[in-house]
């Protein structure tokens, strides 16, 4: 009665599954029905994404959208889920550089990057040194423009914390990641992709297949409700509809093999900089692979 016990012991178990502080997740979240599931079978774990990259290497969260840099750091500890991620084809409208120079002059600049973020942080230096020639030195410091910028030449953030300052910015050069990366390569920007642990692949695998059916369902509600979702983010977090719409449709939650192709031109980039040890192979959870039964 082996399966008996295995079947009980992954009802009991509860998943933990990190989310994205930040505006940007609100379409794959809002619509989220944890009441589908028993009591205390899921739990939603609010963190920024660094915050999220720390925990899932813990292990305390089995899943979520973690940095897609941090995946390509631990890929043989994870697997990512199919159709789901945060990527942009030219501008993201959420992750800028700040600088007080054109980016063509930051040559031995001093970088300030926030400590929010994992993809971005080593997305700008790819680009900085693989397109602008730049070998500049990078501090990570808290999400604070005025205080990056009162010790460096140009500053990152992202999230809520780029949004904010890209409305409130005081004249500085300011530049969209997501745009200087395509322009220099023509490919997807992935910045957070759905990882899951890989013992929770076997241990909730059954657990595991519903959450990611809740997840695409609670997408596609989000992206045909748009207008839901957009007056929740207006009242949450100020500016205008018209923005949040454009915010929205301009990022990707989708993961197909274009956004696959720029992922990995990207971890293959990183490796040859030596920011990751090799270049990580992606590799997607099928909800179809089943244990075998004994
Ligand atoms: C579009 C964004 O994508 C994100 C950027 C991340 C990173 O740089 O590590 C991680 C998750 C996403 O939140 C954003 O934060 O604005």
């Amino acid at each position: 009665m082996n399966y008996f016990v295995v079947g009980e012991s992954e009802i009991m178990s509860a998943i933990k599954i990190g989310k994205i502080s930040f505006s940007n997740i609100m379409p794959i979240y809002h619509f989220f029905r944890t009441d589908q599931f028993d009591e205390h079978q899921v739990e939603l774990i609010p963190q920024v994404p660094s915050q999220l990259n720390r925990s899932m290497a813990a292990g305390t969260i089995d899943m979520g959208p973690i940095s897609s840099f941090e995946y390509g750091r631990n890929y043989k500890e994870y697997e990512i889920l199919p159709d789901l991620s945060i990527s942009s084809k030219g501008q993201v409208r959420s992750i800028f550089l700040f600088s007080r120079k054109p980016i063509e002059e930051l040559k031995e600049a001093k970088v300030a990057l926030t400590d929010k973020s994992a993809t971005s942080n080593h997305l700008l230096k790819v680009i900085l040194e693989k397109f602008y020639e730049s070998f500049s030195s990078y501090k990570v410091m808290p999400a604070n423009l005025e205080k990056m910028m009162a010790i460096a030449d140009a500053a990152l953030l992202i999230g809520d914390d780029a949004l904010l300052a890209s409305w409130n910015n005081p004249g500085y050069y300011m530049y969209d990641l997501g745009e200087l990366w395509y322009k220099h390569t023509g490919l997807w920007s992935v910045f957070a992709v759905w990882a899951v642990r890989r013992e929770v692949t076997h241990s909730k695998s059954e657990l595991l297949r519903s959450v990611h059916n809740e997840f695409l369902h609670s997408k596609k509600r989000g992206l045909t409700d748009l207008d839901t979702v957009v007056a929740q983010a207006k009242k949450e977090f100020g500016a205008t509809a018209e923005f949040w719409k454009v915010y929205y449709t301009g990022l990707s939650y989708e993961f197909t093999s274009e956004h696959k192709k720029g992922l990995e031109y990207y971890y293959a980039c990183a490796a040859e900089l030596g920011l990751l040890e090799e270049a990580a192979k992606v590799e997607i959870w099928s909800p179809d692979s089943r244990q075998s039964a004994v």
